[in-house]
């Protein structure tokens, strides 16, 4: 068998947020002791209702948030603990594709200044012949016309500007792309054009991507893993065929009976109900899930299932699994 090279392993994130609410504080565990790693070349889908720790684990992986503890190694070394010069480093092999292009872009900045921004900042291009070509040839690789340079957002539509937020993390070629609900804003044929997009050039050029969604069949289109994420917990991560033909978790199959194009064969017996996460505000024992669960036991009532690894990689934090 082929090992995998991993680019990043993310140990034990966890990441607590205090709220006020009535008067009191409150802790949020937005992201609960969570470990995965992504594999050069893949693209890791990351699925879960709002507010379960999605976009916090991609924002503490750039640093735009502090995690409490845990480590994230990119090639081996700790981003964490990174000093200011190679997290400057870290920030040219790490990049972020937002879910709201025109927010992303500053309005007075034409599209080729800004798919340059990161190279500029980095003193990476020789000359300004260099930096047009590379402009061009990234808005190329994105499907837009080279003339895009020359444009400014408010002349783009959504689907455009979605583009030029993918050029803008594709210059100068990074190692990881974290793209957060990058085609949530856009209509639905937009998204399809733009999840082709990022499908072709993970072909092309080998891109290795964290692509986090609460849509799971956007996730189902262009993963080729996907972990489950339930209020903080990572609770299964499977290969993505492998994941919706036969869903472990009784989130996993709650999640995947709410899509009905999706071809699940396994259902939970006696059905589950839909109902709401848990108030964030509530401190809870045991399972996250287990207040919507129907097979819960006494047993997940008091303790929280640890990710267990099952047969073919499979792994799943469910006592009854
Ligand atoms: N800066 C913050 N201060 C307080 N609470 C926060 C902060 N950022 C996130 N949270 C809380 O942490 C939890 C996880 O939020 P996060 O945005 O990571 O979830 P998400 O799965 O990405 O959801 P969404 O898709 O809605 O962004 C939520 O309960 C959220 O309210």
């Amino acid at each position: 068998m082929t090992k995998h090279e991993t680019i990043l392993e993310l140990h034990n994130l966890r990441k607590t947020f205090t709220a006020r609410r009535a008067g009191k504080s409150y802790e949020i565990k937005a992201v609960n002791d969570v470990s995965f790693d992504v594999r050069r070349g893949e693209v890791l889908g990351i699925v879960g209702e709002t507010g379960c720790g999605k976009t916090t684990i991609g924002r503490t992986i750039i640093r735009l948030t502090g995690a409490d503890s845990g480590e994230a190694l990119l090639n081996g070394s700790d981003i964490f603990t990174e000093n200011r010069r190679r997290m400057r480093d870290m920030r040219l092999k790490v990049r972020m594709v937002f879910q709201d292009p025109y927010a992303s872009l500053n309005p007075r900045r034409s599209i080729g200044d800004s798919v340059a921004e990161t190279g500029d900042i980095h003193g990476v291009f020789k000359n300004r012949q260099e930096r047009a070509d590379l402009v061009a040839q990234t808005l190329t690789q994105v499907g837009l016309n080279p003339s895009f340079a020359e444009r400014f957002p408010h002349q783009l539509s959504g689907g455009q500007r979605q583009r030029v937020g993918i050029a803008r993390a594709l210059l100068p070629t990074p190692e990881l792309i974290i793209a957060d609900e990058p085609v949530s804003a856009l209509d639905v044929s937009v998204q399809a054009q733009v999840l082709n997009l990022l499908t072709d050039l993970k072909e092309e050029m080998g891109l290795t991507m964290l692509f986090i969604s609460h849509d799971l069949g956007v996730v189902a289109q262009i993963s080729d893993r996907v972990a489950v994420m339930y209020m903080g917990n990572l609770v299964e991560m499977a290969d993505g065929d492998g994941l919706f033909a036969d869903p472990r978790h009784p989130y996993t199959q709650l999640l995947i009976a709410s899509v009905p194009r999706l071809d699940a064969t396994k259902r939970i017996s006696g059905g589950i109900e839909k109902g709401e996460p848990p108030s964030r505000f509530t401190q809870l024992q045991g399972c996250p899930f287990h207040d919507r669960c129907p097979i819960a036991t006494d047993l997940c009532r008091v303790e929280r299932p640890l990710l267990r690894e099952l047969e073919g990689g499979r792994k799943v934090a469910c006592h009854n699994a």
